[in-house]
């Protein structure tokens, strides 16, 4: 049967350590994917987690300093903050390009 979702998706600047490198940052974009709501809604609580990562040293945030920073464990970070407000499919964290790493 079909299944209704709509997806934003929006880019946040920040910079973090990981994976055995030194500090430097990215233009992150990050893709959500929700169940059928008011977009408005949606729109509002994902702009509003993702302003908690905006321009921020992700290292120096409470949830990641038991986690590193990794695509994942952002796209982890956007969900968590997000589910108990609107209903998550799936959220995907680009690092590049070529590269994103995400939970659903
Ligand atoms: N579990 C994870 N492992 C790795 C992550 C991650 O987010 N989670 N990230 C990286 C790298 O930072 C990521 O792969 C980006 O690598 P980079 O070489 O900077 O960029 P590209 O992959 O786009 O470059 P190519 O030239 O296409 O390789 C590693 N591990």
């Amino acid at each position: 049967m079909a299944e209704y979702s709509f997806v934003l998706k929006k880019y946040f600047v920040a910079s973090h350590i990981h994976n055995g490198e030194d500090i430097h940052g990215h233009n992150f974009y990050c893709i959500g994917e929700f169940e059928l709501d008011k977009v408005e809604k949606v729109k509002k609580e994902f702009d509003k987690t993702l302003k908690l990562l905006d321009y921020r040293i992700l290292n120096e945030i409470d949830f990641f300093k038991e986690k590193t920073p990794s695509t994942e464990n952002i796209a982890l970070f956007i969900y968590q903050n997000l589910k108990d407000k609107i209903k998550v499919k799936k959220i995907e964290v680009f690092e590049t390009v070529n590269f994103s790493g995400g939970v659903k």
